[in-house]
């Protein structure tokens, strides 16, 4: 049942559902990945099909593009859409200048691709990813498989002399299997614990041959949506400086989960 949902669900929830008011008839939006962007997903597929929403969406991985397909969202490519008015996605954590981390989902690549070719992008996420600085999450680098091995010993010598923490670098892998991006590349996690300066960071780890993008996204994001728990939505965009708050009552009689949740 949907009031069964935990807290941090509930909150991406409320993020995502916050963040649909953004999205509005005929735009091309690009579509994240992971929890909270599968929320957003869910809910603009019921404004699609209760409402009538016209949107076509660049998805930014294959799980996103099954789930979009079958919310009844039209799906088209970036080629197709050439630019695209917002993207909405999740992050791993965003810092005060909503700079991110992502990649937790190992579908960096193309969110940065999508994010970057959009008028604006926005976070949603449940307050848990808020944090001063970047770095307790491990930072997602995708790599070309050829010479990975070679690539992490440069990464690894690269990380000496920049300002973080931890140096600790690992292949990511499920089922004894190196984890493969949509592009079929590997990620590494660079276990930093603190990054100083994630725009010297970004630059100098894109310079190591063999590292196709990481997951640091510095001046990309315009706005975050952060959700929580209790039904309360906080809205900051960086641009205006405008700060919102609204509410989601979870337990009014036209309980906005509808039938998403179940
Ligand atoms: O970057 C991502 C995928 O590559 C996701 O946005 C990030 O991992 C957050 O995921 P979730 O919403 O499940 O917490």
């Amino acid at each position: 049942m949907a009031k069964d949902l935990s807290p941090v669900e509930k909150a991406k929830f409320v993020a995502a559902k916050q963040a649909c008011a953004m999205v509005q008839d005929g735009m091309k939006l690009g579509l994240g990945t992971g929890s909270t962007a599968e929320w957003l997903v869910r809910c603009l597929g019921e404004m699609v099909r209760g409402e009538g929403l016209r949107i076509q969406a660049v998805p930014t991985s294959a799980r996103t593009a099954d789930l979009a397909r079958e919310q009844g969202i039209e799906v088209i490519s970036l080629e197709e859409a050439g630019w695209l008015d917002l993207t909405i996605d999740g992050a791993d954590e965003f810092d005060g200048d909503l700079n991110l981390i992502k990649g937790g989902g190992a579908a960096l690549l193309h969110e940065k691709i999508v994010a970057t070719a959009s008028d604006r992008m926005v976070v949603i996420a449940d307050a848990t990813k808020q944090v001063e600085t970047l770095g307790a999450f491990p930072l997602p680098v995708e790599v070309i498989p050829f010479g990975w091995q070679a690539t992490k010993v440069l990464i690894e010598e690269t990380l000496v002399g920049l300002d973080v923490l931890g140096r600790e670098v690992a292949l990511r892998e499920k089922d004894g299997a190196p984890v493969r991006t949509d592009e079929g590349n590997f990620v590494l996690d660079l276990h930093l614990k603190r990054i100083g300066n994630a725009r010297q960071l970004g630059l100098v780890l894109n310079q190591v041959p063999g590292v196709v993008e990481n997951g640091l996204f510095v001046d990309i994001c315009d706005a975050v949506v952060i959700g929580h728990g209790d039904g309360r939505v906080e809205t900051r965009d960086l641009h205006s400086g405008e700060a919102e708050e609204t509410r989601f009552d979870f337990l009014a009689p036209d309980n906005i989960f509808n039938d998403i949740a179940d």
